[in-house]
């Protein structure tokens, strides 16, 4: 039953058992007895695995608890996790303290699962994670819109955008903000049918039932839906019988007046392979995008989990300045920042320091020569072009004019600085000039800023816009 551990093979239990022992260490002896030790490993699929827990009560806490910690464990082992699911077996599922929600969600299918009975009316969800609810949801400038659009769609009114897409580079939050829509829906009306599922779950799913031939069954339970879910749509580009399939489930639920929300790593334009009608479809409804994270989201992200980790670390000491030094030095994507948070907060408790710059430096050196931002010349240009408010040919041109002399010598100076290019590269990026002009530009830059205040503050500006 067990699947998916890239390069290991199959993950056994006893896998888990060694993994435990490792978590023994970082949660002491007593969180381990109680919540840890009764854990048993049910399913790893795709990038979810799944543990049987007693309670769901049990479940949430362990999830809010422990989660980080076991998926760091979990990754150490097979990088394709990313999510820990907690549910209730279907045969214990008597916990008073349950919430009320839909029907609690099933491991995913995989194709080579056997046949699920598809005579069901629902369609089992895949699992949603406890944490990524609203609450947990940090809004600045870079997700406003997407949160303010996914906010509307989980007052569950009457559909006045369809389908809402979201789309973002990788670890931004759309999957967050997903399963945060799907909490609400299902809290506030628990007998909505809302699923939720990856486009890759649903190809899955619409393989399995031409396999059964059960292709009919198939086919209503997607138009019973309420509110369908379709995380990271771009899977399905270049599938083209799973293309048309999902062509007919989206016409028919849109039809019917029925939510659907879909994600993807970019805009419906840019999904190559994926065919037009769809394309055209998916921008029919609301486009938001996922900005790449700002300082300040970065830090309010960092601020909001270490609220939460003060409950596992009660005695633990921050330093001022190391989650600004995080902020500022992880940039890219938000589930590397958290996961240098987890391992931060587990190691210096596990050596029972305070979390000082020092030991992040040395805790996190991995991670943080890993994020170091590689900046492009074309970056540079772009960004000090807008800065001086000229043109870009004119920024690369052979106009002599100190207006665009001096921002010409100023992009100079940052490609040498922010980017291991050669003078002789950097000059041919520069209308073909010579390394010894691009030399005399960062030498003069050089000379500007220790005199002239100005200058001094376009390069820290400069500079920081570009490391964003
Ligand atoms: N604004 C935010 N506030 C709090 N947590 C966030 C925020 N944005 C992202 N995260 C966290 O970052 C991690 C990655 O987010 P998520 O899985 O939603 O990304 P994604 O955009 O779906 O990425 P992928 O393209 O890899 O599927 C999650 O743990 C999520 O909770």
């Amino acid at each position: 039953m067990k699947l998916t551990i890239v390069d290991q093979g199959i993950m056994t239990k006893n896998e888990w058992g060694q993994l435990k022992q490792e978590l023994k260490k970082t949660v002491g002896s007593n969180n381990f007895t109680t919540w840890i030790a009764p854990l048993e490993l049910d399913d790893v699929a795709g990038e979810v695995a799944s543990f049987a827990v007693p309670t769901s009560f049990f479940g949430n806490y362990v999830a809010q608890t422990f989660g980080d910690q076991i998926l760091y464990h979990l990754r150490a082992i097979d990088p394709s996790i990313r999510r820990v699911n907690f549910a209730v077996p279907s045969t214990a599922s008597n916990d008073p303290q349950a919430p009320r929600r839909a029907p609690a969600p099933r491991p995913k299918a995989a194709p080579s699962e056997p046949a699920e009975t598809m005579a069901d009316t629902r369609i089992p969800t895949a699992p949603l994670d406890p944490r990524f609810k609203f609450d947990t949801f940090v809004v600045g400038k870079p997700n406003e819109l997407a949160h303010a659009a996914a906010k509307r769609v989980a007052e569950g009114g009457p559909v006045t955008f369809n389908p809402l897409f979201l789309y973002g580079g990788v670890g931004l939050g759309k999957t967050h903000l997903m399963h945060a829509i799907a909490w609400e829906l299902q809290e506030q009306q628990p007998g909505l049918n809302v699923v939720y599922l990856s486009a890759e779950q649903f190809m899955y799913r619409f393989v399995q039932a031409l396999r059964e031939r059960k292709m009919m069954d198939f086919k209503e339970m997607f138009r019973s839906v309420d509110v369908l879910m379709v995380d990271d749509v771009q899977f399905i580009a270049g599938k083209d019988s799973t293309q048309e399939e999902f062509f007919h489930t989206f016409n028919a639920l849109v039809d019917q007046r029925k939510q659907i929300i879909i994600s993807a790593d970019c805009a419906p334009g840019e999904i190559e392979n994926l065919e037009e009608r769809i394309r055209s479809r998916l921008q029919c409804g609301l486009v938001v995008d996922l900005h790449p994270t700002n300082y300040e989201l970065r830090l309010g992200i960092l601020q909001s989990k270490v609220e939460y980790y003060r409950g596992q670390y009660p005695d633990l000491m921050l330093a001022d300045g190391v989650l600004e030094f995080l902020a500022h030095r992880i940039t890219k994507n938000v589930r590397v920042l958290e996961g240098a948070l987890t391992r931060l907060f587990a190691f210096a408790s596990l050596v029972g320091q305070e979390i000082t710059l020092e030991l992040t430096q040395d805790c996190l050196a991995d991670v943080l020569r890993a994020s170091e931002r590689q900046v492009t010349i074309e970056e540079i240009q772009r960004q000090v072009s807008e800065h001086y408010n000229i043109r870009l040919s004119d920024l690369v041109g052979p106009k002599r004019l100190r207006v665009y002399a001096r921002p010409r010598q100023m992009a100079m100076f940052l490609c040498k600085q922010m980017t291991s290019r050669s003078l002789p590269e950097i000059g041919r990026r520069f209308g073909g000039r010579d390394h010894t002009t691009v030399m005399h530009g960062v030498r003069r830059i050089e000379e500007l800023s220790r005199k002239d205040v100005q200058i001094a503050e376009d390069i820290e500006l400069l500079r920081r816009t570009l490391e964003e």
